[in-house]
């Protein structure tokens, strides 16, 4: 009995604070309970030392594991970051081609940029430039394309984004984010102001988008078809299925285009010059799945029940496109995320399937296992955490008032810059959802000791498996969706969880009650 009492007065605090109930069996404790049984006449004390035994056997069982996967999690990390120095010097290599084309790119997005490009700039023939004036950082994002034998269209409407912030004759409106001067260090710049889009050359080609099986999307896609081309003479776009559908009405609507080869879905950015989308936030997250390099302006009109994305009416869509045709137009810039899986057997982090792009989320579950997940998960070289429970959600500042939001998350507006880590029903009480700077690099592994395997869903579609030693790894893409604001996007964000949500909606406490008494 002595030996137990001498093991609880030895006993440590493990890492997180908390006394480890491992600790109160010391190694030499349990040893000697093994190997010297009591040897009494009392029919009790044997019971008890019998009890005692089979207890250390357990909890020595129960460290021996976990030290093994302490172990496992340390090889892991050895072999993430011997990957990342790999990564890092091939894009130190591929850095001197790709500074020229960072150039080229949208001066906000320069910062963005780390993952290998999905889309191949040679498609479109484009070039563009980077010019910064008058401490306002403008752009010219799409010129003019060459004549090409497969593309029908010429031309593509040039125009510029104009970053502003009210009251833009006072200080705060300088172009570095910090100045130090006399030494001091204030900040100069807000990074998210309100951006404006200026049409150059007047848009020619609009590609409509429609929820399907939507009678009233049907007719009012048919109608809005009409106006434009009569009225705004524009060249449209559809997909297949809904030119055939518009076909099946009238013969009219011949001049439609459309693409017959899903690789024509590739080269439309070079094409189209505004994206329309008529449906609710699932059909804007469909048309930028469409994208996987850089997305035209959509202009998303809302037909669903909800709409955080959708902010023009459908009721006066004339107006609407009037104003957006004719510019300048409030924009959002809502950021996306580029998500690789990198299998086991990789041989390093560029041998990934096909990247992927979400504008919500992507979301790592237990899908159909009753098992806890169980995924490591690190931010750049650090290591975050365990999650253990349903899930993680890793999600844009869009994306915070859908699925992340469900989960617990903030709503966070959507010209935020940053990434939302939120865990889905963790089996810890103090697991609080983090929102980390857009410039990380997230990992998500599953642990070659996991129960099952994971699931990665994005936008809540095109489920994968993670298998034990799968990871999936995440970044914010260079290539956001540029969504038309009704007003701006402050106004837009908040109409619509006020709108959506109801967010904070109370009955306003009547003024005839007790009142704290004014001396
Ligand atoms: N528990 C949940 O809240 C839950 C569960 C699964 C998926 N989702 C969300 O559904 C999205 C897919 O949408 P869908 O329309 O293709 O599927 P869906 O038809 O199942 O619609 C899901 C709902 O989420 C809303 N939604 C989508 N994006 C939103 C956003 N950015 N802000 C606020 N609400 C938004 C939609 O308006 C719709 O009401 C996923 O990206 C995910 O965020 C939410
Ligand atoms: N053009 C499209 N082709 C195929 N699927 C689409 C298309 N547009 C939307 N979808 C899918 O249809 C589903 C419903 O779309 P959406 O969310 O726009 O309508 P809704 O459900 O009526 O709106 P809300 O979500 O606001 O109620 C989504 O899952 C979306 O991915």
């Amino acid at each position: 009995m002595e030996q137990g009492n001498s093991s609880v007065s030895s006993c440590s605090q493990s890492e997180n604070g908390f006394i480890s109930s491992f600790s109160l069996f010391p190694e030499k404790a349990v040893q000697e309970l093994l190997q010297s049984p009591i040897q009494g006449s009392d029919d009790h004390l044997i019971e008890f030392s019998e009890a005692l035994r089979t207890v250390a056997k357990a909890l020595r069982k129960v460290a021996e594991g976990k030290a093994s996967a302490q172990a496992e999690a340390a090889e892991w990390k050895r072999k993430f970051e011997l990957e990342r120095t790999r990564n890092l010097q091939l894009e130190d290599k591929g850095k001197s081609c790709l500074e020229h084309q960072a150039d080229l790119d949208d001066v906000k997005l320069n910062n963005l940029a780390k993952q290998p490009t999905l889309y191949n700039e040679e498609a479109n023939g484009q070039s563009e430039e980077c010019c910064s004036r008058n401490g306002i950082c403008s752009h010219e994002v799409l010129r003019d394309g060459k004549p090409d034998s497969d593309t029908k269209m010429v031309r593509k409407a040039s125009f510029k984004l104009q970053w502003y912030c009210k009251g833009e004759k006072s200080d705060q409106h300088k172009h570095d984010i910090v100045s130090f001067e006399r030494g001091n260090i204030t900040t100069a710049e807000r990074s998210s102001k309100q951006i404006s889009l200026k049409w150059e050359s007047c848009p020619q080609t609009v590609l409509i988008l429609t929820k399907p099986n939507s009678v009233s999307v049907q007719i009012l896609c048919a109608e809005m078809i009409r106006w434009l081309r009569q009225h705004k003479k524009l060249q449209i776009y559809v997909e297949p299925r809904v030119k055939v559908d518009l076909l099946s009405e009238s013969s009219y609507f011949n001049f439609i285009d459309t693409w017959s080869d899903d690789k024509e879905i590739l080269k439309l950015h070079t094409k189209v010059d505004l994206v329309i989308t008529l449906g609710g936030d699932g059909t804007v997250l469909w048309a930028a799945s469409m994208f996987k390099g850089p997305v035209p302006p959509i202009v998303p009109f809302s037909l669903g029940s909800l709409g955080f994305m959708t902010p023009f009416y459908s009721e006066n869509y004339k107006e609407c496109l009037e104003s957006v045709l004719k510019g300048p137009i409030s924009i959002t810039l809502r950021h996306r995320l580029l998500c690789h899986v990198v299998r086991d057997a990789a041989k390093n982090e560029f041998e990934t399937e096909e990247p992927i792009l979400v504008l919500n989320e992507v979301t790592i579950d237990r899908g159909i296992s009753s098992y806890l997940t169980n995924l490591e998960c690190y931010c750049d070289n650090s290591f975050v955490t365990c999650v253990q429970g349903d899930g993680l959600i890793l999600s844009t500042t869009s994306g915070s008032t859908a699925y992340s939001l469900a989960a617990g998350g903030s709503m966070v507006h959507p010209q935020v810059p940053g990434i939302l880590f939120t865990p889905i029903c963790p089996h810890s009480l103090s697991f609080r959802p983090l929102i980390l700077p857009e410039h990380v690099t997230l990992r998500v592994q599953v642990p070659f000791n996991s129960r099952s395997p994971a699931w990665a869903s994005f936008d809540g579609k095109d489920r994968k498996q993670l298998a034990p030693g799968d990871a999936l790894v995440c970044s914010m893409a260079p290539w956001p969706v540029p969504t038309a604001c009704l007003v701006d996007s402050t106004n837009d964000f908040l109409r619509s969880i006020h709108e959506g949500l109801h967010w904070n909606l109370r009955k306003t406490q009547s003024s005839d009650g007790p009142r704290e008494s004014f001396p």
